[in-house]
């Protein structure tokens, strides 16, 4: 059965930059009197007891301050870093090119590309690799909608929502879809194609830079886009496992046969 250790062998060949902190006292409600495990009955010796509700306030648990705190940072971090933000902001000049990167990594033209070559593919081998490709692309398409609807995490503030084309949950940012596809599709192609070495560190340097650029265009914040590449490498291994050669998917490939 083609796998795709197989089909591999019989390749031979400006914001400001205020950090924004979540208070646990501003959390309460404002004007609450104070807890009651300050406030003591004149005369008693003994506290009263503690509401439920208070004591999860006051003793948040470390998980709990270690996530606020690293929200914090990579909130404030990545304002600091959206220097593409918009035209005014510190390397505004460079915003069109970062936006032609944005395109490089978009999903539009790596489907079409995709079911382009597929439809012109002559040769087996790059039928089965274009099949899973596209497989893998509308995969990481419908994961990506999936978290960013679960999670629901609004993009930046910075951000200028001028995106080309979008559908309706790019509204959150969390996981960036451009980081689960540059991560997925560089996994891909190291492993499906034969290129020399500096076209293989041309690839890594691509991922990178569309990773990088989201957080510099202010489209996301750092998280989003370190979650995206996790997702995208974690999500090869998926398609990898569920690999369609011509005996696992007869049909579909029937579709490509000429
Ligand atoms: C061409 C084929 C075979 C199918 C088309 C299927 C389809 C409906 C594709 C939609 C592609 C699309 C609009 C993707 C959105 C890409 C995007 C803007 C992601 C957001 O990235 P992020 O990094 O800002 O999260």
């Amino acid at each position: 059965m083609p796998s795709p250790r197989s089909s591999r062998e019989r390749r031979t060949g400006s914001g400001s930059s205020r950090l924004e902190f979540l208070s646990l006292v501003s959390q309460r409600s404002p004007g609450a009197p104070d807890s009651p495990s300050r406030r003591k009955e004149p005369g008693s010796s003994a506290a009263a007891p503690l509401p439920e509700e208070d004591c999860m306030k006051l003793n948040p648990s470390f998980l709990g301050i270690a996530l606020s705190s690293l929200l914090a940072i990579d909130l404030w971090a990545s304002k600091r870093l959206g220097v593409c933000a918009g035209e005014g902001s510190a390397w505004g000049s460079a915003r069109p090119l970062m936006k032609v990167i944005e395109i490089s990594g978009h999903g539009i033209p790596w489907l079409l590309g995709t079911f382009y070559g597929l439809c012109q593919s002559d040769s087996s081998a790059a039928r089965e690799v274009l099949l899973n490709l596209l497989f893998a692309l509308l995969l990481d398409l419908v994961l990506v909608a999936v978290v960013k609807g679960l999670v629901k995490r609004p993009r930046p503030t910075h951000n200028k929502m001028d995106m080309f084309v979008t559908i309706s949950v790019d509204k959150y940012s969390f996981p960036s879809g451009h980081a689960t596809r540059a991560a997925l599709v560089c996994r891909f192609i190291l492993r499906h194609l034969v290129l020399a070495v500096p076209l293989r560190v041309l690839v890594v340097l691509w991922a990178l830079i569309v990773s990088v650029s989201r957080v510099m265009l202010g489209r996301h914040n750092m998280t989003d886009v370190l979650f995206g590449l996790l997702l995208g490498y974690a999500l090869y291994s998926v398609v990898e496992h569920c690999w369609l050669s011509p005996l696992s998917a007869p049909a579909l490939f029937a579709l490509w046969s000429h």
